[in-house]
């Protein structure tokens, strides 16, 4: 992403609120506060907790948190910072915010951006993006295309997205297969959209967390290198084998 984007193009949030949110969010940390299924922490009130506790941290400009209690959680935890929300919805296919009702859901618990899987894979509902982006902006929120590919990123700005985030590359069938951040990708997108690009995806340190900045990402995102203890502990004990 060179220079500034354009301001969104749509309505129910004032450009210059929009404007600002997304400044707030530039050169910045996001940290994912989620917890798999089974795993103790998954809990709302411990990703309350996680994200009050990284939110003091300079350069931590935002929290993305996942499913309804959690974003409401959060935001009520983390009222300084602009919160991220999703609703993951099964774990194959489409199942980050797939319907444009999950989307509200997360607008109504709280969240300022929305993130929605914006990959051409068809939609659990069968209705297309574009309702989903339509929805968001009704409810006066950001939305966040969660992509694996340049060519999705490209769709989904078209569309309406007010970022486009490198989420799913590596989660498609079709994408770029990486044991790291896919940094070509938030090149290549930040070289053709015109809105901020964000970096998340298997960002697993500070170097590559820099990387990404220098690849032209507006923010990135990362959660498992932060906020997971069992898998961050695994990676020690990998170690030891
Ligand atoms: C693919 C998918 O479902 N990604 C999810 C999206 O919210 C989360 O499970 C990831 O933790 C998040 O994207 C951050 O990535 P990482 O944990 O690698 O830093």
């Amino acid at each position: 992403m060179t220079g500034v984007p354009p301001a969104p193009s749509w309505t129910s949030m004032p450009a210059d609120h929009a404007r600002t949110l997304l400044d707030r969010l530039r050169g910045g940390l996001i940290v994912s506060c989620q917890a798999p299924p089974g795993d103790p922490l998954r809990d709302p009130a411990h990703m309350a907790a996680m994200a009050a506790s990284v939110a003091s941290t300079a350069g931590v400009v935002g929290i993305r948190a996942q499913g309804v209690d959690d974003v409401r959680a959060v935001r009520a935890a983390v009222s300084e910072l602009p919160v991220i929300g999703l609703w993951k919805d099964g774990a194959k296919g489409v199942y980050i915010t797939p319907t444009a009702e999950h989307a509200r859901a997360i607008a109504r618990a709280g969240a300022d951006v929305v993130a929605v899987d914006a990959t051409s894979r068809s939609r659990p509902d069968g209705r297309p993006l574009r309702e989903t982006v339509e929805a968001v902006h009704r409810a006066s929120r950001l939305l966040m295309a969660d992509v694996s590919t340049v060519d999705e990123g490209d769709a989904a700005a078209a569309l309406g997205a007010d970022l486009v985030s490198t989420t799913l590359s590596g989660y498609t069938a079709y994408s770029r297969q990486r044991d790291g951040p896919d940094l070509d990708l938030v090149a290549e997108l930040a070289g053709r959209v015109e809105v901020p690009v964000v970096a998340e995806g298997r960002v697993g340190t500070p170097a590559q967390s820099r990387a990404a900045l220098d690849a032209g990402a507006w923010s990135v995102v990362v959660g498992t290198a932060i906020t997971a203890p069992a898998a961050i502990a695994g990676r020690f004990t990998d170690a030891l084998r």
